[in-house]
């Protein structure tokens, strides 16, 4: 049969564990054909972010017409935007990216600073799945002082389809969809190899859309593929610092 194409519009992770390289391994796993439009060229292992090259913006506008003047493409997952003017070129395409997740990622679990939030301003008031974890969530706000429900409340205000603030403890996350709050409680596992768990989760949404789940099913499942995958990685040896998940896991 004919899988769904899933496109992921992200960074490149030389280090194969978080950015396109986690997305293309979430899709593949989870049945979905996996297309990419890359925006920025990382230099980064397990401990850190070395060098970051933003990818012009007529190349990644050339590389996402390709995409989609071809590939019937049903769901669609944003990371890392190197560049607003990529933000911008993005949220001007929104009309024509189904079924959209955005992972405004700001700075990576190691620390490294990769995009402003000027970066992703554009796509928050687009009709998406966003996915920021708690420290993003209060970036986004730009108010600290905010719960995390009122953070994600706040921010589905803005014009979201849905909003899940990742982290608010380990493995808990909540959930605003359609004016309702809920606490998502996963089960925690203990790992210290969590590098690339929001690109995963973010994938595994649009991955579940694309299949045609509602969003709060799609949400519970991604959920579930990142413990299972966070818990087959467990005991890996990749890398001297936080290693990668292991996609195959389950
Ligand atoms: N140790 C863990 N055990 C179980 N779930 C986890 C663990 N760490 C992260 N998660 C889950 O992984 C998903 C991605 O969230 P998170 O790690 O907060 O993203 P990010 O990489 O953007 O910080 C969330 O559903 C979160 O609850
Ligand atoms: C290219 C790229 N995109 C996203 C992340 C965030 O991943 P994480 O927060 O899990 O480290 C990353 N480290 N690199």
């Amino acid at each position: 049969m004919t899988p769904p194409v899933v496109l992921t519009i992200a960074g490149s992770d030389s280090g194969g564990g978080a950015g396109i390289q986690a997305d293309l391994k979430t899709f593949a796993a989870l049945g979905a054909y996996g297309t990419s439009v890359v925006t920025a060229v990382t230099a980064q292992n397990t401990l850190g972010v070395t060098a970051i090259h933003p990818i012009p913006v007529d190349v990644v506008a050339a590389q996402l017409e390709a995409v989609l003047a071809d590939l019937p493409v049903v769901a669609v997952k944003v990371g890392m935007i190197g560049d607003p003017a990529v933000g911008e070129l993005i949220a001007s395409w929104a009309d024509r990216l189904p079924n959209l997740v955005v992972d405004p990622v700001l700075v990576a679990t190691s620390g490294a600073r990769l995009a402003e939030t000027a970066s992703v301003a554009p796509l928050l008031t687009r009709p998406c799945v966003l996915t920021p974890n708690r420290l993003e969530a209060a970036a986004l706000v730009s108010n600290p002082d905010l719960s995390v429900p009122e953070m994600a409340e706040h921010l589905a205000g803005l014009g979201a389809r849905a909003v899940v603030v990742t982290g608010s403890e380990l493995a808990v996350d909540v959930l605003r969809f359609e004016g309702v709050t809920e606490t998502l409680r996963g089960e925690p596992v203990d790992t210290a190899n969590n590098h690339g768990s929001g690109c995963t989760f973010s994938s595994a949404i649009a991955v579940r859309l694309a299949l045609g789940d509602p969003v709060p099913v799609a949400v519970r499942a991604a959920k579930r593929y990142v413990t299972d995958a966070l818990a087959g990685g467990r005991e890996w040896r990749l890398g001297a610092g936080p290693g990668p998940l292991n996609h195959f896991a389950f």
